[in-house]
């Protein structure tokens, strides 16, 4: 028989939960694929004592549905219904499966049940494992040696684990061919060799006992964290098959040939997997990958003229050193001497010692073509690297080039020229490219929104208009907004002119500038949105309103007008958010503008009375003493009117209906994000 097991069978639930899984498929039980997105279902047949636990967890559910079905009183009422006699019939039948009987069925019941083990995993956050049984004890494992938990092949502490393979790895790669050849290997030596030897032994044998088996792997898109799959997804690879083979434990012969037969060790080497392994996970995780793969092109490099040393040596000692004009002269260091004979050999051709018989020809001839091809190969991938590395700077170079010699052939003037530049610079300062949308187009869509989310979210969480409307209106624009670096002094937006794009400002100040320009009606700040109301087929109000500047160096988003008007049609609640916001803007500009036209008219009549005043001291009236002490007594009173409203915004009679005074206007825009009043 073949049941479906959640190898995630492995998650405590809570007794609410429980109950829950009695109304639920084999899945859902442990909550939908949103709330546990990584769960594995795999198909494998169960054993009896699996069974015999999966059938008295159906009966303790069935019970529970009982009883919640049929609470007593209903029982009562059906008492001797067809319907509770059937039930009445199930629940004894399954009463006996429930009690053992037999003896088998005890030990059965005994034997632990293996599928509701709960094993700690990156996706069962609350695990409790036979090993958490032994901490509670006082027994603490580290997660990467205690076999009861799987390991996570991307988390720290198996790459950490991974780096002390490589290392093992390394030492055995460099030492065996080393103390093979090279006469380093004493008799007074040989039991440190030997102890570091088998300390790398003993990480070999824990990684292909202990680790490697419990590596969770991916299986039709799920994690499988189940020890018996994990420990047979290992026995498939031919990793394991390198893994064992090269713990072969030839260096028994060292019984009959001695310890200075080093190249008994040389299944060693055969781990190169893991090394390769340790390269791809670091490659990953660091910031800077590039320096993980010049290193790992490095290590090829030396490591193969290590092993032209090593060959150079072994054949010198073999025809007799200095015994000709080619072989090592056994003076000075013979590690360096041989290592600089190989780099000389595998990097030139000519000026080397004259080869003399046909090994050593055989000899000169490998190590070169390994010069022209392995090596000119080896190099080539690091200049690729490093070009990799450097290409967004280089192709920023390229395109700041390009612009300058444009401007500069077509004589702009060098003002121009210089904004261009530090446009440039700014650009790159900020946002390290210039296209940031393309860079994320090879991403489905969901992950490329919420990637911009995540990048944007500190910024765009501060817009009144995303807090104020459902999410979703912010997730539908996040992928529309379009980064723009602004110069100081840069106009944005120019009154009078079509709107096409309305703005967020990122970082920055922005000026809002009154019709003449000679004065500043608000300061946006980050998190302050404009140009949306000539987006928004206002009639009359079709065109930009005012003219917006940057302060200082300015960086906004943009959003185009298609872009907002495609949102605005399924959020109206935002539609009329701006609505509501463009119709205070445009009140205030209204009232401001009235509030001007006073000023100037009172200014007139103020010289006009002035003037008649000297006309009239002129002739020397006492009337025109009465009427100019009119016109000073209502000044005042106005000038009053002005100091009472502390120098803020005057309400005049013309708008006194439609116009608040400055507190509570300066508390509305605060509370709106329209900008600071200046
Ligand atoms: N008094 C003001 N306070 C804040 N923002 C304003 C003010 N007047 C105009 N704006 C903004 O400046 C923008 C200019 O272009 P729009 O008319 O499209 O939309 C305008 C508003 O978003």
């Amino acid at each position: 028989m073949e049941i479906k097991v959640d190898v995630h069978t492995v998650h405590p639930i809570s007794p609410e939960k429980k109950n829950d899984r009695s109304s639920k498929g084999p899945h859902e039980s442990w909550g939908t694929p949103d709330t546990t997105p990584i769960r594995n279902v795999i198909k494998r047949t169960p054993s009896k004592p699996e069974l015999f636990n999966e059938l008295r967890s159906n009966i303790k559910d069935l019970e529970q549905n009982r009883r919640s079905l049929f609470p007593t009183q209903q029982l009562r009422l059906f008492n001797n219904s067809p319907k509770k006699v059937a039930i009445q019939e199930c629940i004894t039948e399954l009463e006996e499966i429930q009690s053992p009987q037999t003896e088998c069925d005890k030990s059965l019941c005994e034997v632990p049940n293996r599928a509701l083990q709960v094993i700690e995993t990156p996706q069962s956050p609350v695990p409790s494992s036979p090993s958490r049984e032994k901490k509670c004890k006082g027994l603490r494992l580290p997660a990467l040696l205690d076999p009861f938990v799987p390991i996570d092949p991307q988390g720290r502490a198996y790459i950490s684990w991974l780096l002390l393979v490589t290392f093992c790895y390394s030492y055995n790669a460099w030492c065996v061919a080393l103390r093979a050849t090279f006469p380093y290997q004493t008799l007074e030596n040989t039991p440190i060799w030997m102890m570091v030897d088998y300390l790398c032994d003993a990480v070999y044998m824990l990684d292909l006992v202990l680790v490697k088996p419990r590596l969770m792997f991916l299986n039709e898109g799920f994690w499988v964290d189940d020890p018996v799959e994990t420990r047979k997804n290992y026995r498939k690879k031919l990793q394991y098959k390198f893994d064992v083979i090269s713990l072969l434990p030839l260096d028994i012969l060292y019984i009959y040939y001695g310890p200075q037969k080093v190249i008994l060790r040389l299944p060693r080497v055969l781990k190169l997997q893991t090394f390769w392994e340790f390269h791809q996970a670091m490659d990953r995780v660091l910031s800077s990958p590039y320096i993980v793969r010049i290193g790992k092109t490095l290590f090829y490099i030396f490591y193969l003229i290590h092993l032209n040393a090593c060959a150079y040596y072994a054949m010198s000692d073999y025809i007799g050193l200095a015994s000709n004009g080619w072989v090592y002269d056994n003076k000075g260091n013979a590690y360096i001497r041989c290592f600089y004979f190989a780099t000389k050999t595998a990097t030139s051709i000519g000026k080397n010692p004259k080869p003399e018989n046909t090994m050593e020809f055989l000899y000169m001839t490998a190590a070169w073509l390994m010069g022209v091809f392995v090596f000119a190969l080896l190099i080539g991938q690091i200049r690729d690297i490093i070009a990799t590395a450097t290409r967004a700077r280089s192709e920023y170079r390229k395109t700041v080039d390009g612009c300058t010699r444009y401007l500069r052939r077509l004589n702009m003037p060098l003002p121009l020229q210089r904004r261009v530049t530090c446009w440039f610079t700014y650009t790159w300062n900020q946002q390290r490219c210039f296209d940031e949308p393309s860079i994320l187009n090879s991403l489905p869509y969901n992950m490329k929104r919420d990637v911009a989310l995540e990048v944007h979210i500190n910024i765009l969480s501060k817009v009144q208009l995303f807090r104020d409307c459902s999410s979703s209106l912010l997730r539908d624009l996040v992928l529309q907004l379009r980064p723009v670096s602004c110069l100081p002094g840069d106009v944005l937006v120019r009154r009078g002119d079509v709107g096409h794009h309305m703005y967020i400002v990122k970082c920055g100040e922005c000026y809002v500038m009154s019709p003449g320009e000679n004065e500043v009606l608000a300061t946006l700040r980050a998190g302050s949105v404009f140009g949306e109301i000539s987006l928004l087929g206002i009639d009359g109000l079709r065109r930009r309103t005012a003219t917006v500047r940057s302060r200082g160096y300015s960086s906004l988003f943009a959003l185009s007008r298609s872009d907002l008007d495609a949102a605005l049609k399924y959020h109206k609640e935002a539609a009329q958010i701006l609505r509501i916001r463009a119709d205070q803007i445009i009140r205030e500009n209204a009232a401001r503008l009235a509030d001007k036209r006073l000023e100037q008219r009172m200014e007139a009549k103020r010289n006009e009375e002035g003037r008649r005043r000297s006309l009239a001291s002129g002739g020397g009236s006492g009337g025109g003493k009465g009427r100019s002490g009119r016109a000073r007594r209502r000044l005042s009173a106005v000038s009053e009117t002005k100091v009472g409203t502390h120098g803020g915004y005057r309400a005049t009679r013309a708008d006194r209906g439609r116009c608040v005074t400055m507190s509570e206007h300066q508390q509305t825009r605060a509370a709106r994000g329209l900008g600071d009043d200046v």
